[in-house]
């Protein structure tokens, strides 16, 4: 077991005094109320916050990262038979993607494989699984979990954004996020490969996430960073650390557009961890978004002003796009489908 962990208290403790908080889950059975304030202030102010008592079984997400080792161990031939479209189902080979498209000239130094919901019983997972079955089957089963939770975390926000009753309380979110419906959500397994690493280069370069909200696990290695503000480029960036038995939630551009800059789709990036020289630092994301014909307009609370607009203003070409449409944008400015990506470089 690698050591690279920081105490709760002092998570992502920024030199101005920023903090990522550590939120207590099970407040979401004990006490609603308190939870949803909790997960609204970390919303509103940094963007991210780590939950422990989560209910996702650690011995599960352990054996995830696991079958992740295995497949990216494999020579890259292997895990090009299914590579990544403008379905963003599959792998995406390193340097593939570029998450800072404006300043990044050399795409991102890790790879990834994704599977989305509807792919789970599909050539494409039981690739990623290379053909075990009980891998193929916990594969489902976590992502299903993670669902859940997201729901959950979802009903944390619809109160505390004070969804009215009649538009259908802490219940607003139910319907956007369904689990058989067709949406952007997608489990992604990354790799950042053992190196060399030069500190300048970010290893994922700075972004937001494009959905509703991002479950993050990290293993062993930090690298994860936070810009605390999303109007102020210049404020320090903040450290993510691993923290045992937790996993990070971040607010994604559609909770930002959804209330008009209310809460904050943070930028975030992976750097160098010199720890990388000797070992390989391994992620899963799971990136829920709503169901793909879902607008990105306000939703109703008293919180939500039209004046707060400008405050999102830098996803204002996003504004009239449905979830599904939105995606559909941001990954074309990341990858280029036009060039085959076994020569991305
Ligand atoms: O690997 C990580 O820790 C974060 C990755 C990330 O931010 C992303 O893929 O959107
Ligand atoms: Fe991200």
């Amino acid at each position: 077991m690698l050591h690279n962990t920081e105490e709760a208290s002092t998570a992502g403790a920024g030199s101005n005094g920023t903090t990522i908080p550590v939120i207590d889950f099970s407040l979401f059975t004990s006490d609603p109320s308190e939870c949803a304030r909790q997960v609204g202030e970390a919303s509103k102010n940094i963007g991210f916050f780590y939950l422990r008592n989560h209910g996702i079984p650690q011995a599960l997400i352990d054996d995830m990262f696991e079958c992740s080792e295995q497949f990216f161990k494999q020579p890259v031939q292997n895990k090009s038979k299914h590579m990544i479209g403008p379905n963003n189902i599959g792998y995406s080979p390193m340097k593939s993607e570029r998450l800072d498209v404006e300043h990044q000239t050399e795409g991102d130094v890790k790879e990834a494989y994704n599977v989305r919901k509807y792919s789970i019983e599909e050539d494409s997972t039981k690739y990623f699984t290379r053909g075990n079955e009980v891998q193929l089957k916990q594969v489902g089963t976590f992502y299903k979990d993670l669902h859940r939770l997201a729901r959950d975390i979802l009903r944390c926000f619809a109160i505390a954004l004070q969804v009215p009753e009649g538009a259908g309380g802490q219940a607003y979110f139910d319907g956007s996020h369904e689990w058989e419906a067709e949406s952007g959500t997608t489990l992604r397994f990354l790799h950042y490969p053992q190196q060399t690493g030069d500190p300048h280069t970010p290893l994922a370069g700075s972004h937001t996430d494009y959905g509703s909200i991002t479950l993050l696990m990290q293993k062993d290695i930090a690298g994860l960073e936070v810009q605390a503000s999303r109007t102020h480029k210049d404020v320090p960036w903040v450290a993510a650390p691993v923290i045992p038995n937790t996993i990070l939630i971040n607010i994604g551009d559609h909770l930002q557009m959804w209330t008009n800059g209310l809460l904050k789709s943070t930028m975030h990036r992976v750097v160098y961890n010199p720890m990388q020289l000797h070992h390989s630092r391994y992620s899963i994301a799971c990136f829920i978004h709503a169901n793909d014909d879902t607008k990105l307009d306000p939703i109703p609370t008293p919180l939500i002003t039209q004046d707060m607009r400008a405050e999102a203003v830098e996803f204002e070409e996003g504004r009239n796009m449905t979830a599904g449409e939105y995606l559909h944008w941001r990954l074309a400015r990341s990858y280029n489908f036009e060039q085959p990506l076994e020569e991305a470089k």
